[in-house]
């Protein structure tokens, strides 16, 4: 089973042609240095209208069997940013703990993390994070924050995606460790391939 992972840049301007989107191609960018397993990604590039961000969540989780989603745009407080209200109405569970920690590791580079709403939800067995639409947010929040000497000073996000994965019935996704450590109990883990 290859792991199939969804892209979704939310974004009126990027979507109208007004600027060109950089939120896919970081996304893909970040994915091709940190994962070591096999991956495909499918991509979808939508304005801020929450009936076609559910379409499209509902159509990478249902038809094209995504195991994983990561949405970028639209989570702060303007008017048309609806990212989290499609998110969580497509949802079966919420794991608020994604949105906690995003926050904590956004506060080390700008105070207006707090401005974020952005959610992590389980649909039938996909996990689907939402992440802010700066496209360097992208690598902030998957990656965490390093010190000088390359030790994890806060971590991000994705060191806990791997066994969340695991736990609802998806590959098992390896990582580059100098880039992300994916964090597995020791029974979890399987020998390197
Ligand atoms: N897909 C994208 N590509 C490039 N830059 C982006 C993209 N999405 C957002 N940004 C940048 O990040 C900022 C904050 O993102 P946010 O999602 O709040 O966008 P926004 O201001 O509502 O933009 P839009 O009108 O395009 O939806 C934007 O003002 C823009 O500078
Ligand atoms: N890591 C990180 N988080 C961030 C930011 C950022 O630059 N880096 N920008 C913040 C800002 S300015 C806003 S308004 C909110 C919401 O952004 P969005 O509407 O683009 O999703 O994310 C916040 N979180």
């Amino acid at each position: 089973m290859t792991l199939k992972i969804g892209l979704v840049s939310i974004s009126d301007r990027a979507s109208q042609g007004v600027y060109q989107d950089q939120g896919i191609p970081a996304l893909e960018e970040w994915f091709a240095r940190a994962l070591t397993s096999p991956f495909e990604t499918v991509a979808r590039l939508i304005p801020d209208e929450q009936a076609v961000i559910e379409a499209t969540l509902k159509a990478l989780v249902d038809d094209e069997g995504c195991h994983l989603v990561l949405t970028t745009g639209g989570t702060g407080p303007a008017p048309r940013d609806v990212t989290p209200e499609a998110t969580l109405a497509v949802a079966d569970r919420e794991m608020p703990g994604f949105g906690e920690q995003m926050r904590q590791v956004s506060l080390k580079f700008v105070p207006t993390a707090i401005l974020s709403r952005q959610v992590g939800v389980i649909r039938k067995s996909s996990l689907i994070l939402n992440l802010p639409g700066q496209p360097k947010a992208i690598r902030e929040t998957l990656e965490g924050l390093k010190d000088e000497n390359g030790q994890v000073a806060v971590s991000g996000i994705f060191a806990a995606v791997p066994y969340c994965i695991d736990l609802i019935g998806g590959p098992y996704i390896e990582t580059d460790e100098t880039v992300v450590k994916a964090f597995r109990p020791k029974s979890a883990q399987k020998p390197k391939a």
